[in-house]
Formats: structure tokens, sequence, C-alpha cells
């Protein structure tokens, strides 16, 4: 048994401290560090929550087996979000994420897809602040939240909630006080948790302060429901939803802001990356994108419908190169080990050792992509075209050891058909409608913002949109 794993950065007490900070403001340096020295080998990475030993890619294969027994996914989500405290006792029945976002959201999306467009529409204007103005200079990746939020929610609770400001500003604020909160209670002992929450949460918001607002929304759905024609994803879960939930909607709307916390931060960072990306195009890799786009809708009749997103290959392979560039996480597909377990190498990790793995080794190996260190939006679209029958493995949803984006095996993200259909839906009406550009200097994609592991856009970087003159 070797259990004498080592661990990255400097030497004792100071050596740790220092790198559990760094990896809160540095974390993507840290953890190439440690890559680098260890050369796939496991390593322990100081974070302020804790222990992390980060696996060597050979260890994909085993986490995408793994069937919780081991290496438990759930046990390390109600850590990482202490989910009791801020969503209730929903582990015993994940009904919201089993039955819906699995297979009945992603059948779904068909009929889903003629709103999110109606809201796009409606949205985009709205929320870049146009009002009749030829051009606008906005903070992207605050926009663009906002922007998911609202067309996001048009399909998770349909009109009018999705336009109902005050509940739309709690729920984004949700996203980012969850992991703040989690991590500060991690720091109290089991039974002081419950009361600091209580606390804490009267100030800051979180859970408690989204489901009054959610709760009549969801009400309206529950009464709707009864007419057996669902139009929203809420209408889909109240088909799954048990009596209790149902008598009691607040407890149905913590599941909804569960989903929509998964759901609006994460498709929102995509947006503003493809549209950080979308600014430095050439003119003609920008007609090139155009051209494949209106093709596709006019194939299918003049209809932006999944059909016609569906062939929009060059937008799907620039988002999989932005997958791949900027996978979310310094290091993802976090697990807990609930016993003793054997790694790839022979290592043995110790039971209630937190585990991970660093996409990016994966992501920028020579020898899975060819010059991986330069940004190509149009790699996968190419390499679909010389699949040779195989052309859905490049597509960006598809899971795979060579691109861990969505993490792998059984709790690999669910809602990831849902977040390419409606990213491509928004981008495609903003690439036919408006051009995109820096400000005056600022040609250069702007710096992502890392913190805790996880890695934002610089939410401070403006883009200039302008009407296109049909
Ligand atoms: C581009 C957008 C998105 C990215 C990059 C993303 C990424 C991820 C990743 C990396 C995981 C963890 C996988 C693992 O541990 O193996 C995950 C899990 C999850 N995602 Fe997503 N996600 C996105 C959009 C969404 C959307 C739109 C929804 C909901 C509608 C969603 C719902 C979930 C849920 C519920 C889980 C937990 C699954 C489980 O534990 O079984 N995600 N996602």
């Amino acid at each position: 048994k070797r259990t004498n794993i080592p661990r990255v950065g400097g030497p004792g007490p100071h050596g740790y401290i220092w790198t559990a900070l760094r990896s809160v403001f540095d974390c993507n340096s840290v953890v190439e560090e440690g890559c680098r020295q260890f050369d796939g080998k496991p390593f322990v990475l100081p974070t302020l929550g804790g222990d992390m030993v980060v696996l060597g890619p050979d260890n994909v294969e085993l986490l995408r087996k793994s069937d919780d027994s081991v290496f438990n996914a759930p046990e390390r989500a109600q850590q990482l979000f202490q989910i009791n405290l801020q969503f209730g006792d929903f582990a015993s029945n994940p009904y919201h994420l089993e039955t819906i976002l699995r297979s009945d959201l992603t059948k779904a999306l068909k009929s889903l897809t003629p709103d999110l467009l109606e809201e796009a529409q409606l949205a985009i204007p709205e929320t870049l602040g146009m009002k009749g103005s030829e051009s606008v200079t906005v903070p992207l990746f605050d926009t663009m939240v906002n922007l998911l939020g609202r067309v996001s929610n048009r399909a998770m609770i349909g009109l009018p909630g999705c336009r109902d400001q005050r509940f739309l500003k709690q729920q984004v604020k949700l996203a980012t006080t969850v992991i703040s909160l989690a991590q500060f209670l991690n720091w109290f002992p089991e039974f002081l948790k419950p009361v600091i929450y209580k606390i804490v949460s009267l100030f800051i918001g979180g859970t408690r302060a989204v489901v009054p607002l959610l709760t009549p929304h969801l009400q309206s759905r529950i009464d709707y429901a009864q007419q057996d024609n669902p139009q929203t994803i809420t209408d889909i879960l109240l088909k799954f939803t048990p009596e209790e939930d149902i008598v009691n909607p607040e407890r149905l709307a913590v599941r909804v802001a569960h989903l929509n916390m998964a759901s609006i931060h994460t498709s929102a960072i995509f947006t503003t990356h493809a549209l950080f990306e979308l600014a430095l195009f050439t003119p003609a890799q920008m007609k090139e994108i155009r051209d494949e786009i209106t093709a596709a809708i006019d194939e299918e009749g003049g209809v932006c419908n999944k059909n016609a997103v569906g062939k929009m290959y060059k937008l799907d392979s620039l988002l999989k190169e932005i997958g791949r560039w900027h996978p979310l996480f310094a290091v993802g597909m976090s697990r807990v080990t609930l016993s003793d377990a054997v790694i790839a190498d022979g290592t043995v990790i110790p039971k209630g050792s937190v585990v991970a793995i660093a996409p990016k080794v994966v992501h920028y190996s020579p020898e899975i992509y060819d010059h991986p260190e330069d940004f190509d939006p149009f790699r996968f679209s190419k390499m679909r075209q010389s699949a040779g029958g195989n052309e859905s493995k490049h597509a960006f949803t598809a899971l795979s050891s060579d691109y861990l984006l969505f993490g792998t095996g059984k709790h690999a993200c669910p809602g990831r058909f849902f977040a390419a259909l409606k990213i491509k839906v928004i981008l495609a009406e903003i690439l036919l409608n408006y051009d995109v550009s820096y400000p005056q200097g600022k040609a250069e994609r702007p710096k992502g913002m890392p913190f805790n592991l996880f890695t934002t856009p610089n939410p401070f970087a403006k883009l200039i949109f302008t009407r296109r003159k049909c």
C-alpha cells in the first residue's frame, strides 16, 4: 500500500497555507504546477475546503465506470454545496435530477425551442439596452447572466415568471452565494451549521430568498399542469413530483431553484466566452459561421428550430473549442472515497479523501489534439468532416475521455443538451442581427477570473453590439 501522496506547493505549514490561498485566487497555475511536477501521478492540492487528491488522466475511466460505491458524487455535492442546509433533504429522492434531466427534458427540447427563440428575440435587445440606438457597449458577463436567466426560465417556468425581475435577481444571485456559503459553513462543527446558516442567509439571501418569489409562478404551473399539455420544464417535472411537494410548492421551488442554479451561470459563461471569441474572428471566419447558420435556418423553411440548430456545426465547434480551453474548473469530476480505493497506478487513496481530475491535462494533450495550444474555433467541425460516419463523436455535447467539460459517467452533466440548445439559439440570433467588437484598443481575449478552483469570464470586460444593416 502506498498512501503517502505528495503535496504541491512549498514545505511546512506556511507552504500549505500559501498554496491553499493560491488555490482560491490562482487555481489554474497551482494545478498546472502540480500536474507538471508529478507528471500524471496523484498529488494533494491544499484548498481552504480541505485537501483534494488530484488524480492523473489515466483515472478518467475509473470515474466513468464508478457507481458511487467507492468514488461517490452525491456525498461530494453535499460537502461542496451543503445541500441539506441550502436545498433541504432532496438526496433521498432526487427526482428532479433523475427523471427529468436524464430523459424527459432532452426529449422535450424540440417543443421548447420556439419559446426559447421567441424569448431570445425579445430579451436580447432589452437586456442589451438597445432602446432604438444602433450600438451599445455592455459589461458582457453580467449582461449574459441576465439574458440567460430570462431565456432559461422561459423554458423552466414559462411566462410571466421568466420576466419577473425580482425573482430573476435573487435566482441569479443564488449561484454565487451557494458555493461561498457552503465553504464558510464547512469551517463550523456540524451542530452549529444550521444556526450559522439561518443567521448568514438572513443577510445574503440564498435559497430562502428565491423560494417565496418562485413559488407563486410554480403554483400557476401546478394549476395549469392539470391539463395534459406540458409547455415548460416545470410542467414535465410536475408529472414526477410527489403529492407532498404539490401541496407544499415551496418544496418544489427548492428543486427548480437548484436546477436553475446549475443552468444559468454555466450557460452564461459559455455565451460570454463565445462572444469574446467571435469579436476576434476574421471577416472570413465570420462569413463562414453566419453562412452556415443562415443555410441551416433556410433548410428548415426559414425557422430556427431544433433541427436547424443541430446543423450549426461551426457554432457547435466554437463552443466545444471554448470548453477545451476554459473547462469551468481547474479540477473537476470531484468525488469522495467511501472506502480505501486503488487507482490506475496502484496508489491507494484512503477512505474519506476528495479526489478530482484536471481536465486541462487531457484537453491540452498533444497526443489527443493537434497543436493543442492553438485556439481553433473550427477544430471540431473539421474533425467532424473527416470522421467517416462517426461525426457525432465531435459534437459539443458528446461525452468522451478525451473531453471532460461535462464530466463523465453516471454523473456527467444531464443538462448539457438543454445548455447547448439555448446557447446556440441565443448566439445564432445575435450573429444574424448584430456585429460584435471590443471597445477601441482592447482587441484581445480578456483574461478569466479564477476563484475557488472555478474560472469565470472577466466581469469588467466590455463588448460593443452594433445592429447589422440588412
Ligand atoms: C455549458 C453549460 C454546462 C456545463 C459546462 C456543465 C458542466 C457540468 C459538470 C462538469 C458537471 C459535473 C459532472 C461530473 O461530476 O462528472 C455537471 C453536473 C450537473 N449539471 Fe451541468 N453543466 C452545464 C449546464 C447545465 C444545465 C443547463 C443544467 C440544468 C438544466 C445542468 C445541470 C446539472 C446537474 C443537475 C448536474 C449534477 C448531475 C449529477 O450529479 O448527477 N448543467 N455539469
